[in-house]
């Protein structure tokens, strides 16, 4: 059989750049302002040792980029993972600043982690490299002033971690004024009740709304989902409760199919989060990884990397909704198609802002120390979340435009307004 050519994908960073430039234009931003935003403030790399369990050392690798912070300190998660560079780093910084700006949160954007494939590793030797890393960006992080949260293979253990240690670096009279210096931290020592879901309720949110906008329900739409982790999984439970009925799901080692629909618990249940994976579930057959974007749905949500729909599968997608619960999902290129096809995107930087919208409420609670309870949480979740979907469909009926070009001209209006109001650039 002759191979068929894979056209070359777009970085990270050619998209998020594209994204950028193309709002810029459109909107006709101070040339000033382009030039700042359209590069990273910092971009820290730091290379440490770590003593491995069988007494060797090894050195690793890893990242901070700080983006923008006109609008505060710097926000965004932290992702152990083997692909992390710093050209994908200085990509998934700028999404943070567009995202907390549509958020309307005092918050810049940034992003890091650590090259490694955190399954080779045993838990505590995971711990010390995030000590370690900790310790590395000494005070290139602060509570006021970048502040990580968890991404792909890190989660509440991992911030409390990092919490700890950097907390053990201030004098003790001080330690408790520095909890914030992450979000995302276990309940029992500063946690959100309710960041475990916020991502995924956000990303269910979005696609509830968008469907009631057309005067539909979520009763008995299809489903596919690339991803079961943090992001996946709760995004798939919300939407399951809600009626839906979840086809297909995709992780790096297995595509799962069942017609009758998946069980979300049992699947769950199946897949420890960490070093776990859903091949073997026996509630679904496995399928081939390449036919899962065309699979016949109604919503796709990739809810895993970036760069995954592409010109080389994007014409296959019969959905009419990407619900993009990961970050940069889609690139140029696919996104051209997807538009061309009538398909709408809930872009990344609206879809799952429920995170970081979560992980503001958590920052808030430790600095004015206070504790809030899951219900009190979901509501301040919700109403935020309508307001900035509201916001966003406002702009897309107002110009007859797509829902990132929307969504992007907000976000990228609010921190023109910052600086102009300012004076810097009279
Ligand atoms: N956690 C959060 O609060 C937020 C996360 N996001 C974004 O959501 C996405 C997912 O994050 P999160 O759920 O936290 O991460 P997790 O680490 O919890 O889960 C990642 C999931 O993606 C799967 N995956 C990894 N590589 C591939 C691949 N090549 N093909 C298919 N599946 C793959 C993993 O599978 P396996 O286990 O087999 O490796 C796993 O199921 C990321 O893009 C992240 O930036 C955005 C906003 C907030
Ligand atoms: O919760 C946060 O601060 C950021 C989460 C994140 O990394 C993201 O939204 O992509």
């Amino acid at each position: 059989m002759a191979e068929t050519t894979k056209i070359k994908k777009l970085s990270m960073y050619d998209t998020v750049m594209k994204q950028f430039n193309k709002t810029a234009d459109l909107i006709d931003l101070n040339p000033n302002i382009k030039k700042i935003l359209g590069i990273t403030n910092n971009e820290i790399i730091v290379h440490f040792p770590v003593k491995m369990d069988d007494g060797k050392v090894e050195v690793f690798t890893g990242y901070r980029v700080q983006h923008n912070n006109a609008l505060g300190p710097y926000k965004g998660g932290l992702r152990y993972h083997p692909t992390i560079d710093v050209e994908d780093a200085k990509a998934l910084a700028m999404w943070m600043t567009w995202k907390t700006s549509l958020a309307g949160l005092p918050y810049g954007g940034a992003k890091g982690g650590i090259k490694i494939d955190p399954r080779k590793y045993s838990d505590a030797e995971l711990e010390r490299i995030t000590r370690r890393l900790t310790y590395a960006l000494g005070e290139n992080i602060g509570p006021e002033h970048d502040i990580p949260a968890p991404d792909v293979n890190t989660n509440a253990q991992t911030m409390a971690w990092i919490a700890d240690t950097y907390m053990s670096t201030k004098a003790t009279s001080e330690r408790s004024q520095n909890q914030h210096v992450v979000t995302g931290k276990p309940v029992g020592t500063g946690g959100l009740e309710g960041r475990d879901r916020a991502t995924g309720f956000g990303v269910y949110f979005s696609i509830k709304q968008l469907v009631e906008s057309r005067d539909e329900s979520l009763k008995d739409k299809t489903f596919i989902v690339q991803g079961f982790g943090n992001v996946g999984y709760w995004a798939s439970k919300f939407l399951v409760e809600d009626g839906a009925k979840l086809l297909s799901v995709q992780d790096a080692h297995a595509t799962l199919f069942n017609k009758d629909g998946i069980s979300v618990e049992n699947l769950y249940k199946h897949s420890s989060p960490r070093k776990g994976s859903i091949k073997g579930f026996d509630g679904a057959e496995e399928m081939d990884p390449e036919d899962f974007f065309g699979l016949e749905c109604d919503i796709v949500i990739p809810a895993a990397l970036g760069n995954q729909i592409t010109a080389n599968n994007a014409f296959k997608i019969k959905a009419s909704i990407v619900a993009e619960g990961a970050n940069g999902p889609t690139d140029d290129d696919g996104e051209k198609i997807l538009l061309e096809n009538g398909i709408t995107i809930i872009p990344d930087i609206l879809c799952n802002s429920g995170g970081v919208i979560g992980s503001y409420f958590e920052w808030l609670q430790n600095r004015n120390g206070e504790l809030w309870d899951l219900d009190e949480v979901m509501e301040k979740l919700e109403k935020k979340l309508l307001k900035v979907f509201k916001n966003v469909q406002g702009e897309v009926d107002k110009s007859k435009t797509d829902w990132r070009t929307a969504a992007y001209k907000i976000a990228i209006s609010r921190i023109e307004t910052a600086y102009i109001q300012r004076g810097i650039f009279p």
